[in-house]
């Protein structure tokens, strides 16, 4: 652990959100761990700094990664803090977030270790997780039309497709499912999601996408699909063991697709996309409803952590 540092002095654009299985990725130097506080408490896991070996530019490429679950996989979906993970990449400049996340197939042609690009998100989750940073005597409506950004889930795509060879199987579109958990589905509600529409299934796609739009970033999730949930007659009710199986067995393909995506957004082509410049802003309109008389104190506050110099 020699030479790790604790602290890191430059702006961190992009980031990775590891979920059930992917706790690190490979391949990349491991410069500082961050253990950052936010006005939402602390995030999952230290936030790790990664550099990239990325010859296209004179300066290193930092990845800011964050463990989902925490370090051990100690945080159930419920409990993930995801406000503090939003806020503390926030803080550190990151604009582009690439989230990973182990789903339950709801179609027969998604098969186990498949990837998922979803484009689409039906919200299961019962209220019980904070979902918004606008609050508390600050009023704020950001457009929540398309959860993920269509110009990342384009990259991401290219990328997974170039792996093809490699094993990688890829699915360009779909509607991912996000339930409240920590109980998997009845088959009645398994039956239902599929007649929605939906294509996979977890209990991680939200809030983090909602906080991420009201946090200005780019977000694009990757699925690796684990199981077929309970609907599927042949395909044997959904466990632990299942998900963890096909995750570790698939593992080296879930990081070999990140670090391409990471490889592709750290060329200097994707400056504007992996800065979000095009949601640059968009809160001092979309989060500045409340009239500044019936702001409350401590949601200023919170407010010009996250957003410094944006409201008056
Ligand atoms: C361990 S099975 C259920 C668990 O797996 C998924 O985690 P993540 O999205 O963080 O990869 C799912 O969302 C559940 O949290
Ligand atoms: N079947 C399933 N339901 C919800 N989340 C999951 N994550 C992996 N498989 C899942």
């Amino acid at each position: 652990m020699a030479n790790i540092a604790d602290s890191y002095d430059e702006p961190i654009h992009i980031a990775v959100i590891g979920g059930t299985g992917l706790q690190s990725i490979g391949g990349f130097s491991h410069v500082a761990t961050l253990k950052l506080d936010t006005p939402w408490g602390a995030p999952s896991s230290p936030i790790s700094v990664l550099h990239h070996p990325s010859s296209s530019r004179p300066k290193p490429i930092p990845i800011a990664f964050i463990s989902r679950h925490g370090p051990h996989h100690e945080l159930a979906p419920h409990e993930v803090p995801n406000r503090a993970n939003i806020a503390a990449l926030r803080s550190l400049g990151v604009r582009t977030i690439i989230a990973f996340s182990a789903v339950g197939s709801l179609q027969e042609d998604i098969k186990p270790r498949d990837f998922v690009v979803p484009d689409q998100i039906i919200d299961r989750t019962k209220g019980i997780r904070p979902f918004t940073f606008f609050e508390g005597g600050w009023v704020g409506h950001v457009g929540f039309a398309d959860p993920f950004e269509p110009r990342l889930a384009e990259l991401v795509q290219r990328c997974g497709h170039s792996l093809a060879g490699e094993g990688v199987r890829l699915h360009d579109k779909g509607t991912v499912v996000c339930m409240e958990g920590p109980q998997f589905s009845t088959r009645a509600e398994s039956k239902m999601y599929r007649a929605w529409g939906g294509s996979v299934i977890n209990m991680s796609a939200l809030p983090e996408a909602k906080l991420a739009k009201e946090a200005e970033m780019g977000y694009q999730m990757i699925c690796m699909s684990t199981d077929y949930d309970c609907w599927f007659e042949n395909g044997g009710d959904v466990t632990v063991e299942m998900v963890m199986g096909n995750m570790k067995a698939n593992a080296e393909n879930a990081r070999r697709f990140v670090g391409a995506v990471l490889d592709e957004l750290s060329k200097g082509e994707h400056a504007d996309l992996v800065l979000a410049k095009h949601l640059e802003g968009s809160v001092k309109f979309a989060g500045g409803v409340t009239a500044p008389a019936g702001r409350s104190a401590e949601a200023k506050k919170k407010m010009d952590w996250l957003f410094p110099g944006y409201f008056d």
